[in-house]
């Protein structure tokens, strides 16, 4: 079989944490890791943040032309200094209702390929929208890509602890992604956004540092129980989350102390977890988990004591849990570049393989000159 051209790439990620954007460079086929490239991070300042948040629950037809400014500023900065042929943009996430609205990431691939002069893939989840998938998790393909790269062979799971948590059980054996039965993947529940809400509200800090505050309290177990029987935890994957969808949470802990509030909260996080772990094919040989959650050391002992496989962060494999959705993003480019499958029935639920994203290129540029530079020399 020919062999397909490297493309060195660069993935962009600004998540539901709000707290800045994440940038990664890949080199790929699409289908292969090759290497892993420079990553740089730009953080969202407190006016920048503040902008978002007010943009947050807005769709397509409101005027956010002062919040997509920030995120163009912000993605031009952290891009401007990667070296890369392809960029992929995933847009700040305002809302997500895939069975109602459907789903909407802020910001124009066409503008930020004018301003880097380089091609731009974006748009990622709303092509698998319109064909009746969720348009989310789309991490799945790339975290099967991140299986081989660690010569996995027996089924694993990534789980994201971003500000929503998710979770992808993997079958390395599969010979591509998209084979039937090669993953299983959905949003477990909220992880760390209603536990930095609760933070921001009663103490005046971006999020419960090292868990120090949950270390103090004691977990509600009456709350827990109402949070665990919220219909979503029933409903059988794939399924996604919008970031409020449980913003519930905070009226669960209303009357708790500090500590006791976040102790239940960071409980819920895990929680939902072991409860979505329910849900994969087969148990995993271990739990690989990114994100920012996984520096949280209180989640991290929750999860432990709760279920039966080990659980490390992704760098116990070598894997780099800041970056992996920025590194997503990169290797979905390519993906879409190559006209390659993006989502499938097991990640999103769509009916049949489908490659979502649009492809944005400077005015400048042919699209036979899109990745000229570099693949000419592989
Ligand atoms: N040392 C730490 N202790 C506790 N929590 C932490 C620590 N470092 C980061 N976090 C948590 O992780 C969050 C950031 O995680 P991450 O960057 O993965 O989110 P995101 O990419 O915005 O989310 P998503 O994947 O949902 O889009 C912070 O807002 C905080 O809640
Ligand atoms: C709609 C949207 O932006 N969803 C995000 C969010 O953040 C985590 C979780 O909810 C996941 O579904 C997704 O992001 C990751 C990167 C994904 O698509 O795989």
């Amino acid at each position: 079989m020919m062999r397909q051209a490297q493309i060195r790439a660069v993935g962009a990620m600004s998540g539901t944490s709000l707290d800045g954007v994440d940038a990664a460079v890949v080199v790929t086929d699409g289908v292969t890791i090759s290497e892993f490239g420079a990553r740089a991070y730009r953080p969202y300042s407190e006016v920048e943040s503040v902008v978002l948040h007010a943009a947050l629950g807005q769709w397509q037809d409101a005027d956010l032309s002062e919040a997509a400014d920030v995120v163009h500023r912000a993605h031009i900065d952290v891009l401007t200094g990667l070296d890369a042929d392809l960029v992929g943009f995933h847009g700040q996430t305002l809302a997500h209702d895939p069975r109602g609205r459907g789903t909407h990431q802020l910001g124009d691939g066409a503008v930020l390929a004018e301003a880097l002069g380089r091609p731009v893939v974006w748009d990622f989840r709303s092509a698998d929208v319109a064909l009746g998938g969720e348009g989310a998790p789309l991490a799945p393909f790339f975290h099967w890509a991140c299986a081989q790269w660690i010569g996995a062979k027996e089924p694993l799971c990534f789980l994201n602890l971003g500000g929503v948590g998710n979770l992808t059980w993997v079958d390395p054996r599969a010979a591509k992604p998209e084979t039937p039965g090669a993953l299983l993947a959905f949003d477990t529940g909220p992880a760390n956004a209603p536990l930095n809400d609760l933070m921001r509200r009663r103490r005046g800090q971006p999020y419960d540092a090292d868990g120090a505050l949950a270390r103090q309290g004691l977990v509600e177990d009456g709350a827990l129980e109402l949070f665990l029987g919220e219909p979503y935890f029933r409903r059988m994957p794939p399924k996604s989350l919008d970031r409020d969808d449980f913003s519930l949470m905070l009226d669960l802990v209303h009357e708790l102390s500090d500590a006791d509030a976040a102790a239940t909260m960071t409980a819920m996080a895990a929680s939902s977890v072991m409860v979505g772990m329910e849900h994969c094919p087969k148990p995993p040989a271990r739990l690989l988990v990114t994100g920012g959650g996984r520096k949280n050391p209180v989640m991290m002992d929750m999860l432990r004591a709760g279920l039966d496989c080990p659980v490390e962060p992704v760098e116990a494999a070598g894997l780099d849990g800041d970056m992996l959705e920025a590194q997503a993003f990169a290797y979905l480019a390519v993906r879409v570049r190559r006209g390659l499958p993006t989502s499938a029935p097991g990640t999103t639920g769509v009916a049949a393989p489908v490659g979502g994203g649009q492809v944005s290129r400077p005015d400048a540029m042919p699209a036979e000159q899109e990745t000229g530079r570099r693949a000419g020399k592989n």
